[in-house]
């Protein structure tokens, strides 16, 4: 066996945790103990499947005689691979250390690090993510004259993506294209994929396609990571994709190999309702198949939810049960009914906002909810610009975790662009990007020269860069070429500071420095550079706070536990950067900066996240705001049942996390590009059960009518109805809150296929009706504007033809 994680058992005896089992149920108990073949554990949110592979392998290490190098844990939040840190170190000190605990793109980072060779890449390789892949893309169907009205980016981006995810390499993209966008899709896949191994970086999608390569074409690289991990766990197993389940498949083995390495165990946990990532490949077959997939499996069922009051259950049950196929599942507690949901229609998303502030305050005067009790939940990460703002007016101390990331700003990128480049020379993305940044003479043609050459060579970008420097480029003007020299001179300045082995904050001074960046920004006048260089302090302070946690980790001596080939150097570049970027996809990481104890519980303050971030999470008190149909449901999924789908499994995610008060507010108007658009009451309000909903608030208040004041808006259609009565009643019947008191003045009637001509989109053509009287709407594609759904009620600034 290897010696890596053949350790002598050092520091004090094993304690035995036999108590380990006390506290669960017998299900949970059963999960926990399984042993010597797969296991499957299905159960509806909150019924403790985390709980059950936290304890597993707390269990693994106690009483079967694992070791934590072992053991590799796939989780999606940081609160639960914490807690399993957690719990292994009370078991085993800093050996706990050994044990994988990721997501799945780290994990994969990690054996790529590991093998790179393998795959002729080198060890330092980037990692791009879908900014910069988006601009390789952008930069490869430009070279291959691809017309960008005709197949944007970020179209051919999506294809790729789809390919990566279903395993399809770019030959066999090229074999099975059958039409016209697939040929082009291929085309720009191949070459693509070329120049990201030319820049030596893989994008996200890569991080698991070439690890599944990795482990199907050198079987003494499977076979080693199968001797080392002879347990792999994975929590929300319904969010893997085709390529993850390869990956696991490939990772624990599904037979004896010629070396008599069994199949690890597996252990993978999930509910098929709360499949949420179905735009990113994922599929519940990978449940339902899992006993098809891993013969001999075992399948354990959990019922009983520990998480939420019985009225909770009732709401998130009764939404759930309207997805057709689905295995009918009831969940239940035992710890009553709780509080009921508290309902509220606003006038628009700003009395919204105001109302859930206002709750949230008053829940803290009374005691009963401290802010980092609270969760207010999303659709889209851009809703929460008038949360933000009226918490900031108020004092409300607040987090928004994800959104307009901090690593997504232009300047943080930009200095990242610098550190990727100097950790990996042939980074061509990243050194395209920091070129002319700041602006040092280096203009698009001279670029656009350089990129010509190294493309006729057959040379890197950055190899062209350094022909430059030797005139070995006779297209290239003496000025650009100087200008060249110079920032070559300065990458290699930099590169000296980098090999000196200053720590990150310092390199990341001296590029801030040496390239003028810093100073071109306090010298601008425009008030958005003031922030922004706030924002690169704060990189800064990242960066320091990187290092010093790394020597927390190595300990006062200095020695770092377990040395794993797969990682980079502590406290080097490569490490900090990897850090950066997963922890800049953060639809699976929540915590983007330090100072928060990993799940987005800050202390003190209350959370702000989009329903996809929630995933796994439990707040005490949980907002769910913009329940309006187009909003939540989204407007891509009205015409489509199966998106339909899973915008109601979202809802149910939405509420079964929260422990003991539920919220969920829609508003009248909203505005979108700018104006005030009337949005109808999400269909999934209607599916909440009457009797557990308490309406605050039925219709807005009358004198403002929400309408904002543009015209156009249909505020001559309406007249309010009755208030409060706080009885809901389904969608069939005329009375239901939501439509109540409007009357059916429709001032447009539209079938499929009319043609019609508005006044901001243009013309367009009728592709599909939905509803009727004050809930009609009519989904028109207007062509190069897109397909916009409208509601037909109301003075609609538009004709039919
Ligand atoms: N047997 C038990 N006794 C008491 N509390 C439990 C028990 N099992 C789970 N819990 C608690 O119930 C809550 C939900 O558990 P957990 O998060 O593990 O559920 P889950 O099935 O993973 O939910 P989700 O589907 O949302 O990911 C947690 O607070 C957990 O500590
Ligand atoms: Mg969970």
């Amino acid at each position: 066996m290897n010696t890596l994680f053949d350790l002598p058992a050092d520091g004090p005896a094993k304690p035995r945790h036999t108590d380990l089992l006390d506290d669960l149920n017998p299900a949970q108990r059963e999960a926990v103990t399984h042993a010597g073949s797969p296991l499957l554990v299905v159960a509806g949110a909150g019924s403790g499947k985390t709980r059950v592979l936290t304890r597993r392998i707390a269990y693994l290490l106690a009483e079967r005689d694992v070791h934590p190098g072992q053991i590799m844990a796939i989780t999606f939040t940081n609160k639960a691979a914490a807690e399993m840190r957690e719990r292994v170190s009370d078991l085993v000190g800093r050996r706990a250390n050994a044990m994988w605990v990721s997501t799945f793109h780290s994990m994969c980072v990690r054996i790529l690090r590991r093998e790179a060779k393998t795959l002729e890449m080198s060890s330092s390789f980037s990692i791009y993510d879908s900014d910069d892949t988006k601009r390789l893309i952008t930069l490869v169907a430009r070279d291959l004259d691809i017309d960008p009205k005709k197949y944007a980016a970020r179209t051919l981006a999506v294809h790729i993506s789809n390919l990566k995810n279903e395993l399809i390499d770019p030959d066999t993209a090229v074999a099975d294209a059958g039409n016209d966008l697939e040929r082009r899709v291929a085309e720009v896949y191949v070459e693509y994929q070329r120049r990201l191994n030319q820049a030596n970086a893989f994008d996200f999608d890569d991080l698991i396609m070439r690890t599944v390569e990795l482990l199907q074409t050198f079987p003494d690289v499977a076979e080693y990571y199968r001797r080392r991990f002879r347990h792999v766990l994975v929590d929300e197993y319904q969010d893997t994709n085709h390529a993850q389940y390869t990956l696991i498949r490939e990772l624990v083995g599904t037979e004896t190999n010629e070396h008599g390495i069994e199949p690890a165990e597996l252990c993978v946990v999930g509910d098929a309702d709360q499949s949420i990532y179905a735009f990113r490949g994922a599929t519940i077959r990978n449940i339902e198949e899992f006993e098809r997939d891993f013969p001999n499996a075992r399948t354990v069922l959990l019922e009983q939810n520990y998480r939420s009051t019985q009225t909770i259950l009732n709401a998130a049950n009764a939404v759930i049960a309207r997805n057709p196929n689905r295995r009918a599942k009831r969940l239940w507690t035992d710890s009553g009914d709780g509080e009921k949901i508290v309902g509220y229609v606003a006038d628009n998303e700003h009395d919204e906002a105001a109302f859930v502030a206002g709750e949230i305050d008053a829940l803290a005067d009374k005691g009963e909810a401290d802010y980092s009790d609270v969760a207010v939940f999303y659709r889209t990460n851009n809703q929460s610009r008038v949360f933000e703002e009226i918490f900031i007016r108020l004092g409300l101390p607040y987090k928004v975790v994800g959104g307009v990331r901090f690593y997504e700003r232009r300047e943080v990128r930009d200095m990242l662009a610098y550190l990727r480049v100097l950790a990996n020379p042939e980074d061509t993305v990243s050194l395209r990007r920091v070129l002319n940044v700041p602006k040092r003479g280096i203009g698009d043609r001279a670029e656009a020269v350089i990129a010509t050459y190294a493309e006729r060579e057959r040379l890197s970008f950055a190899q062209a860069l350094r022909g430059a420097v030797n005139g070995e480029i006779p297209l290239l003007n003496p000025r650009s070429a100087k200008a060249i020299t110079g920032f070559v001179e300065l990458l290699d300045e930099l590169g000296e500071v980098v090999e000196s082995g200053a720590e990150v904050a310092d390199v990341l001074e001296a590029v801030l420095e040496r390239t003028g960046y810093r100073a071109e920004l306090e010298e601008s006048d425009d008030p958005q550079d003031a922030s922004r260089v706030e924002n690169l302090t704060e990189l800064v302070t990242v960066a320091r706070e990187f290092t010093e946690f790394t020597a927390e980790v190595a300990g006062p001596d200095g020695e770092l536990p377990e040395a794993d080939p797969g990682v980079p150097e502590p406290g080097s570049l490569p490490a900090f950067l990897e850090r950066v970027s997963l922890v800049a996809d953060a639809d699976s990481i929540p915590a983007a900066d330090g100072g928060e104890d990993g799940d987005g519980h800050d202390a003190g303050v209350v959370t702000l996240m989009t329903v996809h971030t929630a995933k796994g999470l439990e707040y005490p008190v949980v907002f769910g705001t913009g329940w309006e149909d187009g909003i939540f449901p989204h407007m891509r999924a009205l015409g489509d049942p199966a998106e339909l789908a899973e915008e109601r499994r979202l809802a149910y995610v939405a509420i079964t996390r929260a422990r003991k008060r539920l919220y969920v507010s829609r508003s009248m108007v909203r505005s979108a590009w700018g104006q005030p658009q009337m949005n109808p009451a999400s269909r999934f309000l209607d599916e909440l059960p009457a009797e557990l909903v308490d309406w605050r608030r039925l219709a807005p208040s009358s004198s403002s009518g929400g309408f904002g004041s543009s015209g156009g808006s249909p505020r001559a259609a309406t007249t309010w109805g009755s208030r409060g009565g706080g009885s809901t009643s389904s969608r069939s019947t005329s009375t239901s809150p939501f439509g109540k008191g409007w009357k059916d003045t429709v001032a447009l009637k539209l079938d499929v296929g009319d043609r019609v001509s508005h006044d901001k989109y243009g013309l367009g053509t009728v592709v599909a009706c939905d509803g009727a009287g004050p809930r009609a709407t009519a989904t028109i594609d207007f062509g190069a504007a897109g397909k916009v759904r409208l509601m037909l009620i109301g003075s609609v600034p538009m004709v039919k033809l």
